[in-house]
């Protein structure tokens, strides 16, 4: 069984990636995953300037998955920009870099530095987050995230990706689609983000379980899987030029095989990575291993997008 992909200009020896935010805001976390399984790594979603994030507790796990109101803490664009500098590309797995500006004009001075830099990185420019007090998620205004994509496509001259929230009506996927058809500079797109704006309850406090925004958060684990494979699925369709990173409820090879299926071409590990550490990259990747065999497929690409209707 073969498990290397290639997309993009990059060389994957497998399709395991941290979902960003999870284990990839310092170096020391950055240099953890680099030593895992992960078939490559992605940064913390940076903003212009450091920020603290919002106040803590700010992240619960729950029996079925996870919900987080970060608020966006991170180093600033300038800290993931030097590590990508100092990063071996040519011998070394390949680096992924978030982008989450809190304005357009944020948004395109960070894509600007990352042109400058010429890096053989490829940027997630995430259009998504739902944890930012009275800032609603780009992804979810149509206009809005054409505006951004055309304005980045100007600054930014290679190909990029967007983190998209989940959507949940063929007429937004639709819509979305359409957003991203008109945008030539779209290399993939990863679906998803978290779900945003849960509420989780302590039954025995009677209270909610983190600070921000009165206990909402993204909720991500195995309450997000159903929804994950259907974006996977229908942005795959959708956007066969493209492609899509799968995100949302791994935890084992089983769901990165349902992700490959519905479309992906490689795959993202958030709530999981958070809870068990780096190794669940090598448990999920042999796990992966032995469901490919038990199926009779030598390659990702046997099986990827065949996912049967009935
Ligand atoms: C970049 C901010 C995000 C955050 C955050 O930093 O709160 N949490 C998420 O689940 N998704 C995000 O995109």
């Amino acid at each position: 069984v073969d498990l290397a992909v290639a997309w993009l200009g990059i060389q994957m020896d497998n399709p395991l990636i941290n979902a960003s935010g999870v284990m990839c805001r310092t170096v020391e976390e950055l240099e953890a995953l680099r030593h895992s399984a992960a078939g490559a790594l992605i940064t913390k979603s940076c903003t212009l300037e450091p920020r603290k994030g919002n106040p803590e507790p700010r992240y619960a796990s729950t029996a079925l998955g996870s919900i987080n109101s970060m608020g966006l803490p991170n180093a600033g664009y300038r800290y993931y920009l030097d590590y990508a500098r100092r990063y071996d590309h040519e011998h070394d797995k390949p680096l992924l870099m978030s982008v989450s500006g809190m304005s357009l004009e944020d948004n395109l001075e960070m894509m600007a530095a990352f042109d400058e830099a010429a890096l053989p990185v490829l940027v997630e420019l995430n259009l998504s987050c739902p944890n930012l007090p009275g800032k609603p998620q780009i992804g979810y205004d149509f206009e809005a995230s054409a505006r951004l994509l055309a304005e980045v496509s100007k600054v930014y001259r290679r190909p990029f990706g967007v983190k998209l929230p989940p959507y949940f009506d063929p007429v937004h996927f639709g819509e979305m689609a359409d957003v991203l058809d008109g945008c030539p500079s779209i290399g993939f797109v990863t679906c998803i983000n978290s779900i945003g704006n849960g509420l989780v309850i302590d039954l025995e406090r009677e209270s909610v379980v983190i600070r921000p925004k009165d206990g909402l958060g993204g909720i991500g684990g195995d309450y997000v899987l159903p929804t994950a494979l259907a974006n996977v699925r229908e942005f795959a369709r959708r956007l066969p030029g493209r492609h899509v990173i799968g995100c949302g409820g791994i935890r084992s090879g089983r769901e990165a095989f349902m992700h490959i299926l519905a479309g992906a071409t490689v795959v993202q590990v958030g709530t999981c990575l958070y809870e068990e550490g780096p190794a669940c990259l090598t448990r999920i990747r042999d796990e992966l291993v032995c469901l490919m065999q038990d199926k009779g497929y030598r390659t990702l690409a046997d099986f990827r997008g065949c996912l049967r209707t009935l």
